[in-house]
């Protein structure tokens, strides 16, 4: 990797949720200096500077500052909302050199769509990580456009390798990413959510309910991961027969259960194609 990506200029472009989970976990893994990273917004300055404090990254506020910190970017990380994106991606045409590459985490955006909205064929890694990454615990899907060279590529892997599992897809995989780990996280929280409530309505505290839930979700994941047993199986294991976890088990399957997970995994992955082409139609 030449000396420029060994410690490539990165550009946040947007500065929200996404790109915080991104920002701290890439500078937790010092996979860049501080100073390297600029980050800018629509123009909440103090957004802004609650990032510089944070992180000492550098901010771009002032319309200026915008330009020169995407014209001198060798990597424009494009993590505004779906709905904002066309707009964004149009105001880059005029600022972009050909070796840039950007990384798109924007949820539903094709890199086509983003070629279309450019009028050129830019290297373009498009990707879907989660929030997971704040701690280094992310899971991502990534592609890559066929512009992208060996360097651009391996230092957009490690980007996202630094901030946890890291798997390349082809392109039209990356919606059912979305569906799996993408909003993932969310759907795991949820059931969190209904596991704390009923251990409160048995008596226990809050905070006892939180901890035993977080820990049985910690734990459940792990043993996936550190086993290789598949969910089912370990499912197994948990479950006497004719005992407590059969009970509960009966009770989940009257509800569908995993029929609801399966289909709510569809339908993200559904409105994630339905957003791309909304955006896509803004591009023709
Ligand atoms: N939140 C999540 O768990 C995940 C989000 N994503 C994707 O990340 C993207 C951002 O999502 P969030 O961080 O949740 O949204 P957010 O609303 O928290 O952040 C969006 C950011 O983009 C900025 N922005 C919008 N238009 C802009 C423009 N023209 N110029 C400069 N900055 C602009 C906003 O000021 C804001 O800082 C979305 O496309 C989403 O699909 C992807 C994976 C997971
Ligand atoms: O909900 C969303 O659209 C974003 C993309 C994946 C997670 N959050």
């Amino acid at each position: 990797m030449n000396d420029k990506l060994q410690h490539p200029k990165l550009t946040f472009f947007g500065a929200g949720s996404m790109a915080e989970a991104l920002l701290r976990g890439i500078t937790a893994a010092e996979l860049l200096p501080p100073s390297n990273i600029v980050v800018m917004n629509r123009q909440n300055a103090e957004r802004l500077q609650e990032l510089q404090q944070k992180y000492k990254i550098m901010p771009a506020s002032t319309d200026t500052d915008k330009s020169n910190a995407l014209r001198s970017a060798d990597i424009i990380l494009l993590s505004m909302k779906p709905k904002d994106a066309a707009v964004a991606i149009r105001s880059l045409k005029p600022l972009l050199h050909p070796d840039q590459l950007l990384v798109s985490v924007i949820a539903g955006l094709s890199i086509d769509t983003i070629h279309q909205l450019l009028g050129n064929a830019q290297p373009v890694v498009r990707t879907m990580p989660n929030t997971s990454s704040t701690i280094g615990l992310g899971a991502t899907g990534i592609s890559f456009s066929e512009a992208v060279n060996e360097n651009q590529r391996a230092f957009a892997i490690a980007m996202f390798e630094a901030v946890g599992l890291t798997s390349v897809v082809e392109e039209p995989m990356i919606e059912a990413v979305n569906g799996v780990s993408g909003s993932g996280p969310a759907y795991i929280y949820y059931v969190m959510e209904a596991m704390i409530q009923a251990g409160v309505e048995l008596g226990l505290t809050p905070e006892v309910a939180t901890q035993l839930t977080a820990q049985t979700v910690k734990g459940a994941a792990e043993m996936v991961i550190s086993t290789g047993e598949n969910p089912g199986e370990l499912r197994r294991k948990v479950t006497s027969p004719n005992g407590t976890t059969q009970a509960a088990l009966e009770t989940l399957d009257r509800f569908a259960f995993q029929e609801a997970i399966n289909k709510a995994i569809h339908r993200c992955a559904e409105r994630a194609r339905e957003m791309g082409d909304a955006i896509r139609a803004e591009a023709l």
